[in-house]
């Protein structure tokens, strides 16, 4: 009895201090811990969102990127410390950035996520400035050494204020992957300034037709673009991009576009440098006439491979997405530039052949000479400047 006593008693100081620790939860809201912080959103229903202000738990990997880049990004320019995330609804993101030592400001244009990312902020006891403010109009008054901008669909509205300005780095979130890879062609050609292509690689068009507008926008304000980090995921492109301030260095970002022509009856492709496309007429590799042209595309780099490498000695455990990061920045950090990739299961599709293991069919290609890496756009995927005929000798068994 005296046990069963002393046990209540037990529960009872536990329920207490459980209490006293709970984290403070309004009707309609959730408690929502990210990397070191705390913050409200409103209630996820499933696919509904109960409330007004934006929050995404997908989009977890995302920031967790972000903060892997910021935490980078300071080693390479110490002088940086402004943080803007201009479109911040509930201001997760701005508050891990605050928590990792950025200076940070965060905008929305609607009042609600105004008074929710105050509220965050607070909660976490760090410091923020919290603005009511159209993303647009503070970008152009105000100078950040970085800006980080995330609306909704496509990020091009936002594009030119962000370059105007902004110092070091213009971090960039586009969710418009129909428009972007050419699904939606005539808004991707509204959108874009460009013409879209829904190729096997759709995800990586949607990559370099996004990296083209903005390095034309960019070059707009005499600043050249660097993508230090970029990656389709999923439902969006995410793209980091260092910025250098003389016009020399916006014109070798314009000498990056060029032009895909791809084969639809054959899938060869081959990439002109230029913005003025000059596609063949008929398919060099096999002589169809179902040559698509795409552009103008970024045709550069779209990530530094060094940087992506230390980006990954950033994700740390107390992310919620570190082994995807992870396994993302590794397969990132070994992808080869070319401004294509293919699809294993694709190929082997066309030449009626069953498909390999990866590792063993980039083997093959390399033992027959030719560069090969896997790429970030699916397990399938891969990179390698030979042709497809090239490869279909290569891999033959
Ligand atoms: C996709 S949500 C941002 C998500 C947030 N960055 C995150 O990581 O959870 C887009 C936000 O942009 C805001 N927004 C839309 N147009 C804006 C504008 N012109 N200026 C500032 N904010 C804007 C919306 O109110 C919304 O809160």
């Amino acid at each position: 009895m005296i046990c069963k006593r002393h046990y209540s008693i037990k529960i009872l100081v536990a329920d207490e201090l459980a209490g006293l620790f709970a984290p403070e939860r309004r009707t309609g809201t959730m408690n929502v811990r990210e990397g070191g912080v705390e913050v409200v959103v409103p209630e996820q229903d499933g696919d509904s969102i109960t409330d007004d202000v934006f929050f995404n738990p997908v989009q977890e990997l995302n920031r967790d990127l972000t903060v892997a880049v910021l935490r980078t990004y300071r080693d390479r320019e110490p002088r940086a410390e402004s943080y803007l995330d201009a479109m911040a609804a509930s201001g997760i993101r701005g508050v891990r950035a605050a928590e990792n030592g950025w200076n940070v400001t965060c905008a929305d244009i609607d009042p609600d996520a105004v008074d929710l990312c105050r509220e965050n902020f607070e909660r976490n006891d760090l410091p923020g400035d919290v603005v009511h403010r159209n993303a647009n109009a503070l970008m152009h008054e105000s100078v950040f050494d970085i800006v980080d901008i995330d609306p909704f669909g496509t990020p091009i509205p936002f594009a030119d204020a962000a370059f105007a300005n902004t110092r070091d780095l213009v971090c960039v979130t586009a969710t418009d992957t129909a428009p972007l890879c050419g699904a939606h062609f005539h808004s991707g050609v509204r959108k874009y300034s460009a013409v879209p292509r829904n190729t096997d690689y759709h995800a990586e068009v949607g990559v370099r037709i996004l990296l083209s507008a903005l390095a034309r926008t960019a070059a707009r304000y005499d600043t050249g673009v660097t993508p230090i980090l970029t990656h389709a995921t999923s439902h969006y492109v995410r793209t980091y991009l260092e910025l250098d301030h003389r016009a020399t260095d916006a014109n070798d970002a314009v000498d990056e576009l060029g032009h895909i022509y791809h084969c639809e009856d054959c899938l060869h492709r081959e990439y002109e440098h230029g913005l003025i496309a000059n596609p063949p007429e008929t398919c060099p590799a096999c002589g169809g006439n179902c040559v698509l042209t795409a552009g103008p595309v970024w045709l550069g780099a779209t990530h530094d491979a060094e940087f992506v490498a230390e980006v990954r000695d950033n994700v740390t455990e107390d992310m919620g997405r570190a082994k995807r990061a992870n396994k993302l920045l590794d397969s990132l950090s070994g992808e080869l530039h070319e401004p294509t990739h293919y699809d294993q299961h694709r190929l082997c599709k066309e030449w009626t052949r069953s498909a390999s293991g990866m590792d063993e069919f980039l083997e093959r290609l390399r033992d027959a000479g030719h560069e090969a890496s896997r790429a970030h756009y699916g397990g399938t995927t891969f990179k390698t400047p030979a042709s497809v005929e090239e490869i279909r000798i290569a891999t033959e068994t």
